[in-house]
């Protein structure tokens, strides 16, 4: 699995690499950031952490890599962190149907479709868990482990991301996959939540059974938190999206009694929006989490 490269650019003490790939699971292209932090260029040769930044609804790779000032904290802290895109792209790829804002291009919502004509390229769960890690694996380390793409990773995301981090953390918990996990004003029951419902209606029908296994709400029920993980969460108070999509406080319901009681820690920050003015008012301290779950400090 190849990548081209569609710029690199310094930025920090590091570089911002834009790359492209042909995707088996997504049949198409797909676009990827990735920023190489300082220590990539001059460290000790110890592999270099990865995060995962999955962003929200309308997002390309370019959004978070523009406006979260993410790199800076990689710098600081020595790890590497990569922006995939949002969904398919490209004429091929079917959207929605008055190509709304909240459904299709560029609100793949971090699942595999099962119906039709979405189930044929929205493949993202797989895509971004699987495919896409051990491609970066076999092109970055072709010689030597540089980068650690699979195993001892963090996630981390926005909104739709946020609700795409948490999923994967939970999916993958106990798997030596991803050893922390963080989200900005994340959509945490996406059953309950008017994106969520059309997200998955159109995605994967009407079984609200099936919904289940997609929403981080009810999955978490099922995980035994066997190693104390907590889970960083921060929302702005003046969000525009909080009382009706997003409800950090269903999340907090949901593992009451459970090992993840007491072990999700939502900050509610007065007076910020949804923007990435309060995603990257955050980034530090999130940076802080995941350097301090991944070792490095
Ligand atoms: N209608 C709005 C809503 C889109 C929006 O706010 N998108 C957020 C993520 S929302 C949840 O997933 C976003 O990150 N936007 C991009 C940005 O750079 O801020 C709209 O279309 O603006």
């Amino acid at each position: 699995m190849s990548f081209e490269s569609n710029g690199e650019i310094a930025c920090c003490g590091g570089k911002l690499l834009k790359l492209s790939h042909k995707s088996n699971e997504i049949g198409s292209h797909m676009d990827v950031n990735i920023y190489l932090p300082k220590q990539y260029y001059n460290g000790d040769g110890n592999p270099i952490p990865v995060i995962y930044f999955l962003s929200g609804l309308t997002c390309t790779p370019q959004n978070a890599s523009e406006k979260a000032f993410w790199q800076i904290q990689a710098d600081n802290y020595g790890f590497s962190i990569v922006f995939p895109d949002t969904s398919p792209r490209g004429d091929e790829i079917p959207d929605d149907k008055d190509q709304s804002y909240d459904f299709g291009l560029g609100a793949g919502f971090y699942v595999d479709a099962t119906e039709k004509p979405f189930a044929d390229h929205y493949r993202m769960f797989s895509y971004i868990h699987e495919e896409l890690p051990h491609a970066l694996d076999k092109f970055f380390n072709r010689d030597a482990k540089k980068l650690e793409f699979v195993h001892n990773t963090g996630i981390t995301g926005h909104s739709m991301g946020g609700y795409g981090a948490l999923t994967g953390f939970l999916k993958y918990y106990g798997k030596d996959r991803y050893v922390s996990c963080s989200a900005f004003a994340p959509i945490v029951n996406p059953s309950q939540v008017p994106w969520g419902q059309k997200a998955f209606t159109g995605y994967l029908g009407h079984d609200k059974e099936l919904w289940k296994q997609h929403d981080p709400s009810y999955i978490i029920k099922n995980v035994d938190n066997t190693t104390g993980s907590e889970i960083l969460i921060h929302q702005g108070s003046s969000d525009p999206f909080l009382e009706k999509q997003l409800r950090p406080d269903l999340l907090l319901e949901a593992v009451k009694g459970t090992s993840w009681e007491n072990k999700i820690k939502v900050n509610v920050v007065d007076g910020f929006d949804h923007s990435y003015y309060f995603v990257s008012s955050f980034v530090p301290q999130h940076a802080a989490f995941h350097a301090k779950n991944l070792g490095l400090i």
